[in-house]
């Protein structure tokens, strides 16, 4: 249970991960016009904007939203990869730290042929973190090696074997052994799915399920794909355009979408098995973080805009009816 702001209320579930209005901008380079203006550096591309969620310990906390919105830079920020420009992120169950302890937050990746080393066998390849954070005396890592490539379904006599001698999903096997070799808490799962083939989505969805009750992991999950999405998230968060519009338990999202924009991306899925909720026709161009409108991002594309919407940004509140949803939208209530 979140209230606004992302802090997990005293007596719920311990966060393993706590984001408070975190930012990540960058800068863009000047134009002719910043030029013109003597300006130094061209404005802020704003792709994660005062961003708010805690993901308690064993849960799946999923984000979605159209490409570009910011939702692998808002990922990269959670793991380390980038620094925040403003806000926080905290780390932990009792106790949150500002930086993650070594290992305990690791990140799989769409694409795992490219983010696995080609000249390296998958005994190195997963061995890597182990030997890096001296996980197990050096005699135990091949052990080691083995037990996960076992767990992630694979068998230990592929431990000899590169990267292109693998499968897709087999790949993406090998990508969550080298994660899980961290020994992580907290796994970001960007897009895990999205470059396999359909036949072999539902087995790595089914395999992160299980390492999740296996292991006690927390998951953040990006995908472009709602059906997924309702079928391994127990929260979400709806990006657009550097911000979440609508944060809601998984099951309240789908069925009582509140947000014009959740409203949209729910109504472009025709099979995803909603009745009686209301439709909302997509409109508008495609917005861009590189020329973000005024006050609320989405009003182009809202057929019930008004003129508050075009001038006023709206903070992300609790719903009047269900305080563990949040939304940001002048017309809501
Ligand atoms: N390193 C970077 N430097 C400058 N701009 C960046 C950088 N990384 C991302 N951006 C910009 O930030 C915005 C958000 O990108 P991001 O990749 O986070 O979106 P996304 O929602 O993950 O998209 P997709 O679903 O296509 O991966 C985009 O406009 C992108 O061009």
């Amino acid at each position: 249970m979140i209230a606004t702001g992302g802090r997990v209320d005293g007596g719920q579930a311990a966060a393993v991960v706590d984001v408070d209005r975190l930012s990540r901008h960058f800068q863009r380079p000047r134009s002719w016009l910043d030029r013109l203006a003597n300006r130094a550096t061209g404005p802020a591309l704003r792709a994660v904007d005062e961003v708010s969620f805690a993901i308690p310990a064993g849960k799946t906390f999923a984000l979605v939203g159209e490409s570009g919105c910011g939702k692998s830079t808002l990922a990269r920020t959670l793991v380390g990869l980038y620094r925040p420009t403003a806000g926080t992120v905290r780390y932990g169950g009792s106790g949150l730290h500002r930086q993650p302890v070594r290992g305990q937050v690791q990140m799989i990746f769409q694409d795992p042929f490219s983010s696995l080393d080609p000249r390296w066998r998958a005994a190195e390849i997963i061995a890597e973190p182990i030997r890096a954070l001296r996980l197990r005396p050096a005699d135990a890592v091949a052990a080691r090696v083995d037990e996960l490539l076992t767990l992630v379904g694979l068998s230990p006599e592929d431990a000899r074997k590169y990267p292109h001698q693998f499968s897709g999903g087999q790949r993406q096997r090998i990508s969550i052994a080298r994660a899980l070799a961290g020994e992580p808490r907290f796994l970001v799962c960007d897009e895990p799915t999205s470059a396999l083939d359909v036949s072999v989505q539902a087995q790595i969805l089914n395999l992160l399920r299980d390492l999740q009750v296996r292991l006690g992991l927390t998951y953040l999950f990006i995908s472009h794909n709602l059906a997924v999405v309702r079928h391994v998230a127990d929260e979400v968060g709806v990006m657009y355009l550097g911000r979440i519009v609508e944060r809601a338990e998984t099951r309240a999202l789908f069925e009582h979408p509140r947000h014009p924009y959740t409203r949209m991306l729910l109504a472009s899925v025709p099979d995803l098995g909603r009745r009686g909720a209301p439709r909302e026709r997509a409109a508008g161009e495609v917005a861009s973080l590189r020329n973000a409108p005024t006050g609320c991002a989405f009003h182009p594309r809202c057929r019930q805009a008004t003129e508050r919407c075009r001038s006023e940004r709206p903070e992300a509140r609790p719903a009047a009816d269900a305080p563990d949803t949040v939304v940001a939208c002048h017309l809501v209530d």
